[in-house]
């Protein structure tokens, strides 16, 4: 699939946490408000990421109609946000918290409502706190990408990236 995206020079090799998610088994969730991953949010895309071999994973997505853009098909920021979803739930097989510092995404085909989106990624490597990924979506013939995409996302400590901003967050009702 086409991409603009370039990935630097000098990227190292990553391994898995020992005591990562087994292959096959569902990464823990997030939390339970998130857009991304989370059952009780008002809102979102309810994506479940399941560990594969590796530093790769698994998720799959049903397309709602409430994500619509074009006339009968997916809105592009909808699937960016899947992906940034799938993505940086991977680094949990690190066990490295991470935040998206750049995202890009190759939109091949359109994707029409009431289909559900397969999504494989992979982590590349890594430079410092740096992790590259890429990922792919079809909608079941893994040989017919309609979508790609690649991130960048760095390491943060978790206590203190968030803590001006945690007591604006929303709990379950
Ligand atoms: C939805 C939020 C969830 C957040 C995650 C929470 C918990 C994590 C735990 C589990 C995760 C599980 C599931 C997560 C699932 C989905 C993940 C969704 C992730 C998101 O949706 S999250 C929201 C969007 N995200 C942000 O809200 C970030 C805002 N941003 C910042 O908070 C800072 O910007 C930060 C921290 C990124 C860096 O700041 P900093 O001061 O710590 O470090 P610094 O600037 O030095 O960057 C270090 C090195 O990265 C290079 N670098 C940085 N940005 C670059 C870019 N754009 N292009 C190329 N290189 C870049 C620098 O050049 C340097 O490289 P070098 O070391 O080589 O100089």
């Amino acid at each position: 699939m086409k991409t603009s995206f370039v990935l630097p020079t000098g990227i190292e090799p990553l391994t898995r946490h020992p005591n990562a998610t087994r292959p096959g088994q569902k990464i823990d969730l997030h939390h339970s408000m998130c857009y991304g991953c989370g059952a009780d949010a008002e809102v979102g895309l309810r994506i479940a990421v399941t560990a594969g071999e590796g530093l790769t994973a698994t998720a799959t997505m049903q397309v709602e109609n409430w994500m619509q853009g074009g006339p009968g098909v997916i809105h592009g920021g909808v699937l960016s946000g899947a992906f940034d979803e799938v993505m940086g739930t991977v680094p949990l097989l690190l066990r490295r918290p991470v935040v998206t510092g750049h995202l890009a995404i190759d939109y091949a085909k359109p994707i029409p409502l009431g289909s559900t989106v397969h999504f494989g990624c992979e982590i590349i490597g890594g430079i410092g706190r740096k992790i590259y990924t890429r990922s792919y979506a079809h909608l079941g013939d893994p040989d017919a990408p309609v979508a790609g995409a690649h991130a960048l996302f760095i390491v943060i400590d978790l206590e203190q990236h968030f803590a001006d901003y945690r007591d604006k967050a929303v709990h379950p009702s």
